[in-house]
């Protein structure tokens, strides 16, 4: 039997206790045995294991730029001890068997638990519903859907996929972008500086128009509508509008969108290409403020590694995404915590125990008592670092935050128990 008591950390930013851990659960402190392997943890936060809704894995089909191994060892340098493995890989997960094997692969990696998202329309092609229900039926237990990467943009589809997935308790997660309003070009917020750049523009309305649609056809199915990475602050109001209606509606925003803006892109530099496009501060700013007063309800990455020929190229021709999974508590504290915005219960809700319950993880985002699986992540508050592109987990090295001083926190990553990631 093999025990770890984590000593004097501060729980949840509510006082020092100390936490056993044994046979993958929390056990009393006072129980713990001789042989117990002891962590100094005097001057660290203890949060639950983090939980991303929104991450590509990339395997199958584009182990080059990451695999379920590489993505979910950089998870756990992130503090995550789930992630939700997006459906835009080669092939898409868009059947029970596809769902099965990614999780199966997270089981063999052994990082984190790895939660396979299932397509909403077959191939991601938006013309018929994929096996929704055989998906959430499977062993893999599929309650979250999403063609991300692409919209699903025709209305009768959308209604018809939160019409099914009622039955099963899912959720349609939404790539909220018209493709008319932003067209296949689109690159760059529509604005001053995309005029100026000579870039396609992705105008903010292109997002929340969608938004406008799917809280409504939400409202008419009695259904569950998750909201994406929200970049404008235009989708901020409708969501205020369809929560104050009762709607069934969650919201999560990516850590880019909540400190980088439309600014970087005038280098023409790819790696700040990616999609919804970096918006001008107005837009931050709301953001920041809705994230605070849970309008939007989660923190979630869209880690979107990238090879290196597929992101080397002009601006327009490059691929779209960023990696995120190291940085993304990193970035909520420079944005949320040091600004006042987030306590820690606060971040440990955003980051952990409103994705799991969105997702409905059992296990994860649960508090830090006796009884509970030993889900956690160990924070140093203080420490800071200069992010380094080539010292990472990720195969891929599309990271925006590279030369940038931010803070450093995740000390030791555990999940079900067992290290998976110390500093
Ligand atoms: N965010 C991105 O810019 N790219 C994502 C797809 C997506 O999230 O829309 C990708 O898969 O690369
Ligand atoms: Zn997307
Ligand atoms: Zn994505």
């Amino acid at each position: 039997m093999t025990e770890l008591l984590i000593i004097g950390s501060d729980v949840l930013g509510e006082g020092r206790r100390d936490l056993l851990i044994r046979d993958g659960v929390l056990a009393d402190p006072a129980t713990a045995g001789a042989a117990v392997e002891r962590v100094d943890a005097d001057g660290l936060v203890a949060l639950p294991g983090l939980v991303d809704l929104h991450t590509h894995l990339r395997e199958p089909g584009r182990e080059d730029a990451e695999t379920v191994e590489s993505g979910t060892a950089a998870a756990a340098r992130g503090g995550f001890t789930a992630v939700l493995a997006m459906a835009n890989t080669v092939p898409v997960t868009d059947t029970a068997e596809a769902a099965q094997y990614v999780a199966a692969l997270g089981d063999r990696a052994g990082h984190a638990q790895v939660v396979p998202v299932g397509a909403v329309s077959k191939g991601l092609a938006g013309q018929e519903l994929a096996e929704l229900g055989l998906m959430a039926r499977s062993s893999a237990g599929v309650r979250f859907f999403s063609d991300d990467g692409h919209c699903v943009d025709d209305s009768r589809l959308m209604r018809r996929a939160l019409e099914y997935i009622r039955a099963f308790d899912g959720v349609i997660a939404q790539h909220a972008q018209d493709p008319q309003l932003a067209g296949v070009d689109a690159c760059c917020h529509e604005g001053e500086i995309s005029g100026r750049l000579g870039l396609a523009g992705w105008p903010s309305v292109a997002e929340s128009t969608i938004v406008a649609r799917d809280v409504q056809l939400a409202e008419l199915t009695r259904s569950r509508l998750h909201v994406c990475h929200v970049s404008t602050a235009e989708t901020v109001e409708v969501l205020r509008w369809a929560k104050g209606r009762g709607i069934q509606v969650t919201a999560e925003v990516t850590p880019h969108h909540l400190l980088l803006t439309t600014d970087e892109v005038i280098g023409y530099d790819p790696t700040f290409k990616v999609n919804p496009p970096l918006r001008p501060q107005e837009h931050v700013v709301v953001l920041r403020e809705a994230l605070a007063d849970g309008t939007i309800d989660a923190v979630a990455t869209d880690h979107a590694p990238h090879a290196r020929h597929d992101k080397e190229h002009a601006f327009g021709d490059a691929a779209f995404g960023m990696v995120g999974l190291e940085t993304a508590l990193a970035v909520v504290m420079d944005t949320m915590v040091e600004t006042g915005r987030l306590t820690w219960s606060g971040v440990a809700d955003r980051l952990s125990v409103t994705p799991a319950r969105i997702a409905r993880l059992g296990g994860q985002g649960r508090p830090l008592t006796v009884g509970e699986p030993a889900n956690l992540c160990l924070v140093d508050p203080t420490a800071r670092a200069v992010v380094d592109r080539d010292r990472s987990a990720s195969l891929s090295r599309n990271n925006p935050w590279h030369g940038r001083d931010l803070p450093d926190p995740i000390q030791l990553t555990v999940w079900r128990g067992a290290i998976t990631y110390r500093r």
